[in-house]
């Protein structure tokens, strides 16, 4: 009876503390939409089921912020969380704080403390290195081993012409992104064959699963509970996988620069064909001068990157067939953009031809304005801030919502909704510059956009000269696993182009 007391006791006590001390940040919030909450629990209740109801969940808050011109709030437990996509609030939020909260600290059981899930203070001091690694002068570089995957691409895609729909993800777009990542910023080629196997592709699904789940379930939160869960045991075996795959790639690298060094330079070259430094060679060289730059440390960084530009750009690309496919008319457009710029050549695609690719850009900027694969980031407030409408309480975790942004009337017009290209080449689009979110904004935004939009291009080039995609958007459903994916698949049927 006694213990029962005591129990009763020490949660009424928990209660209280949290009630006092989120009381300040309730009174800041009082105004801003949000759902119901329950004692202790907060909101947490209305994120269980899994990624389809994560993803109704983003929908339904990005349309009620979006109406009442307000942030959104909610109660992950005792934390609080405010849910922003004003155009000028996300400035001000992302120029301001620098700092992840808490739940980034999830991944790095992955990726360690690579520039995604850095804390702030090494995040600064890494950034300063590897910031220009992605600079218009690498990129540019990189382009003839753009155009040989994308050349690759189309006649691996030739073979599934006059066939059913196929997954275009698992058979070959994560492929040839994961070896140009590999050959480019890695500088390590023939790789994603033996690597890219079901088994690392389930491995990267089931962390971006485990880690989303983790951060809904307050109770998984603390490391001393979650070692002893299911989920733990789990997601360690297919860390181990990924980990596996950066080990890899590092000691291949080591070996190469190692025959380089010893004067064999020509048996070297041979697997390392294009001239450039890769990103996996400036941290290397920076080893002897930066103390913090360990073994562990180089190969988080290597982990980020294959996360950050791999992923990302297979899940746009899945996303621009999957619109182009169902949009004949915006493919016919991109078609002829490419026959005034190649004529009926299927010439490799040169540096110089991107920059002609006006419509081009315009699918790639409406795909991601409508299906960013990171439908939102999130910041920590180390400090009280003042937004337009309301103050962030210091310790409040701010979450930039790119789905809302880029679906949001107020900024974009009564049609948001609408799948477009063309707004992108009016006037003024889009109206504020941190309208679009698909590559964040401010501080500890990507620094692989250049990267990403001269494969992405280069790619399209390729694909629409030579082929005819063909898909049905009007089964498209979504879900969230940390990325917005498609629940049905990435299914696509391609046609020979006559
Ligand atoms: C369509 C393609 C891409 C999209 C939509 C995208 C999107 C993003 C977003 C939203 C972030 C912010 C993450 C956060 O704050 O938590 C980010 C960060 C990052 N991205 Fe990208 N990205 C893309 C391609 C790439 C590529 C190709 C690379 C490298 C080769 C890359 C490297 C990075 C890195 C290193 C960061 C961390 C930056 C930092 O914290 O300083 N990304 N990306």
């Amino acid at each position: 009876m006694l213990t029962l007391y005591l129990v009763i006791l020490l949660v009424i006590g928990i209660y209280l503390l949290i009630y006092v001390k989120g009381y300040r940040t309730r009174k800041l919030f009082a105004g801003l939409p949000t759902y119901p909450r329950l004692p202790l629990l907060g909101n947490v209740h209305w994120f269980l089921g899994g990624g389809r109801i994560i993803f109704q969940r983003l929908k339904e808050i990005s349309e009620i912020a979006d109406q009442k011109n307000l942030p959104f709030a909610l109660w992950m437990g005792y934390l609080p969380l405010l849910i922003i996509s004003d155009p000028e609030d996300v400035k001000t939020v992302t120029n301001t704080f620098i700092e992840k909260p808490y739940y980034y600290n999830f991944g790095r059981i992955w990726l360690g403390n690579g520039l995604i899930t850095a804390p702030a203070a090494i995040w600064k001091h890494n950034i300063k290195n590897i910031g220009s690694a992605f600079n218009a002068t690498v990129v540019d570089s990189y382009q003839p081993v753009f155009d040989a995957q994308a050349h690759n691409l189309v006649q691996q895609l030739k073979g599934e012409v006059g066939r059913k729909p196929f997954d275009i993800m698992k058979k070959y777009i994560a492929f040839i992104t994961l070896e140009a990542i590999c050959q480019t910023a890695l500088g390590v080629s023939q790789i994603s064959e033996s690597i890219i196997t079901t088994e690392y592709y389930n491995a990267f699904n089931n962390c971006m699963e485990l880690l989303l789940s983790r951060g809904l379930n307050i109770l998984q939160h603390p490391n001393i509970v979650y070692r002893l869960t299911p989920s733990y045991k789990q997601i360690t075996k297919s860390v181990a996988i990924l980990h596996n795959v950066s080990e890899m790639v590092m000691t291949k690298r080591t070996i190469e620069r190692e025959k380089m060094k010893n004067n064999n330079a020509l048996e070297a070259n041979k697997s390392v064909s294009p001239k450039f430094k890769a990103f996996l060679d400036i941290l290397l060289d920076l080893r002897s001068i930066d103390p913090t730059l360990t073994h562990q440390q180089i190969k988080s960084e290597v982990d980020t990157i294959i996360v950050a530009g791999q992923e990302t750009v297979a899940t746009t690309l899945f996303y621009i067939f999957l619109m182009i496919g169902c949009k004949p008319q915006v493919q016919e457009k991109l078609y002829n953009e490419m026959h005034s710029i190649f004529g009926d050549s299927t010439r490799p695609v040169v540096k110089e031809d991107l920059d002609r690719m006006i419509y081009c850009e315009a699918v790639i900027y409406e795909t991601l304005r409508m299906y960013p694969p990171v439908p939102g980031v999130m910041r920590y407030a180390d400090r009280d801030l003042q937004l337009k409408n309301c103050t962030v309480p210091k310790g409040t975790c701010c979450c930039i919502n790119t789905w809302g942004a880029g679906r949001s009337k107020r900024v974009w017009g009564p049609d948001a909704e609408e799948y477009r290209p063309e707004r992108w080449l009016e006037e003024k689009a889009p109206g504020h510059p941190a309208a679009f979110l698909a590559f964040s904004y401010g501080r500890r935004a990507c620094i692989g956009k250049k990267y990403a939009m001269a494969i992405m291009k280069t790619i399209m080039a390729h694909c629409v000269r030579e082929l005819v995609l063909v898909s049905q958007a009007d089964k498209l459903e979504l879900r969230i696993d940390l990325a917005l994916r498609p629940a049905s698949g990435h299914l696509i049927q391609v046609k020979t182009r006559q």
